[in-house]
């Protein structure tokens, strides 16, 4: 074949479990654009009757024609005849107990839940509040931050995909932590600030709309913490914040570098590692929730005075951190190009 012909990519057929949620709709509206991943079925939990996707989300009506069935266990039976990849937009105890039966029914697996991040098994009962039932399985799931997946990683059946706050921040500190910048003993201080839609759609009187201001919350103790620290290989302090809009993630770090380090040095490493990744962009001037809500973009900006240096990200966090992120990798197992079905990006208001 010549170079100038084109590569004919095999497609895939997909499910999403959690298609009800605001993660899952995004899956749904993602994945009926993709150009090589079919959505060839979409599910709410057991107890609903079916329903019209733009019943759910009226937004979509005119415009995307699919019925959200009920989750029954008996889906399973030859549902690789019907399907080869699921998408789970779950709470993290059903990802868990869903993922082993859908691995053995031969699909692959990305799963947008906390359930496999952790590969210390003993972490989850503190973090997660309950005890990990399938330990084995997490060293067999790749952590799921696409920028920085490996080849060997890609060759797996089931994707942890990486959290929202944890996409935002180990973006922005992984090239330094890489390539060896941060002062001995650093501990980054990670402040971030989501948007609402982080807490899922089910109503809740802290999520309501007359309750919710600028507050931080789970101080030390978030479950992301762990998850940051693992991707990083360095304590943090990391802190949320819920803050009174819809969409997005902002983080800002700031973190100590080894004496001596010039600005062109950290400009190099930020250009070394993302210049060709097409979802995280670099910018001259600090990142804005607005501009990254309803994109499937990471956008990053950082500043130097002495050893300190602040750097702040910005993603929508049911895109690049969470939706968007597992297509993504599910672009990178398959060998689609990086951007397929993503360019688009999701709904924006
Ligand atoms: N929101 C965010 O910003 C992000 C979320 N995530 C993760 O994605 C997952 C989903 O989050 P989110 O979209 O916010 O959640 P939502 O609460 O909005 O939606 C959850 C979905 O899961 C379904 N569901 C719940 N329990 C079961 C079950 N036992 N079997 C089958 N389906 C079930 C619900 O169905 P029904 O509607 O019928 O109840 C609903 O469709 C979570 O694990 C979350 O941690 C990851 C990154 C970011
Ligand atoms: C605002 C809000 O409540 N955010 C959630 C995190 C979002 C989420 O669902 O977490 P994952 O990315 O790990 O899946 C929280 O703090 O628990």
């Amino acid at each position: 074949m010549s170079q100038s012909q084109s590569v004919v990519l095999s497609k895939k057929r997909a499910i999403v479990l959690g298609a009800a949620g605001y993660s899952g709709a995004e899956l749904v509206q993602l994945l009926s654009q993709h150009p090589a991943i079919e959505l060839v079925a979409a599910y709410a939990s057991a107890n609903r009757e079916p329903e019209s996707f733009a019943s759910l989300y009226p937004r979509y009506s005119g415009l995307l024609e699919l019925t959200v069935l009920p989750w029954q266990p008996e889906e399973l039976t030859d549902l690789a005849t019907r399907a080869d990849i699921a998408f789970l937009a779950l709470p993290h105890e059903a990802s868990e107990a869903l993922a082993p039966q859908l691995l053995a029914a031969g699909l692959v697996v990305f799963d947008l839940s906390g359930a496999f991040r952790l590969k210390d098994a003993a972490l989850y009962p503190e973090f997660y509040g309950y005890s990990h039932q399938h330990p084995l399985l997490l060293a067999q799931a790749p952590y799921g931050l696409a920028e920085w997946i490996s080849a060997s990683e890609l060759e797996q059946s089931l994707f942890a995909v990486a959290g929202c706050y944890p996409t935002a921040s180990s973006l922005a500190l992984l090239p330094l932590v890489q390539a060896g910048l941060l002062a001995e003993g650093a501990v980054p201080v990670i402040n971030a600030i989501s948007g609402v839609s982080g807490a899922g759609r089910k109503a809740a009187l802290g999520t309501s709309f007359c309750e919710v201001g600028l507050a931080p919350y789970g101080f030390f103790k978030h479950r992301h913490r762990p998850e940051i620290e693992q991707t990083l290989g360095c304590p943090v302090v990391f802190t949320p914040h819920l803050g009174n809009f819809k969409r997005g993630i902002l983080t800002t770090i700031s973190v100590r570098l080894k004496a001596g380090i010039h600005k062109a040095e950290v400009d190099a490493v930020y250009q070394q590692y993302y210049q060709h990744k097409p979802m995280v962009r670099l910018l001259s001037r600090p990142p804005n929730v607005a501009d990254v809500a309803g994109t499937c973009f990471c956008d990053l900006h950082w500043q130097q005075d002495g050893e300190q240096l602040l750097v702040v990200s910005a993603i929508d966090n049911l895109l690049k951190g969470a939706a968007a992120q597992a297509v993504q990798l599910a672009n990178l197992k398959y060998g689609y190009p990086e951007q397929a079905g993503l360019q688009g990006g999701g709904y924006r208001d």
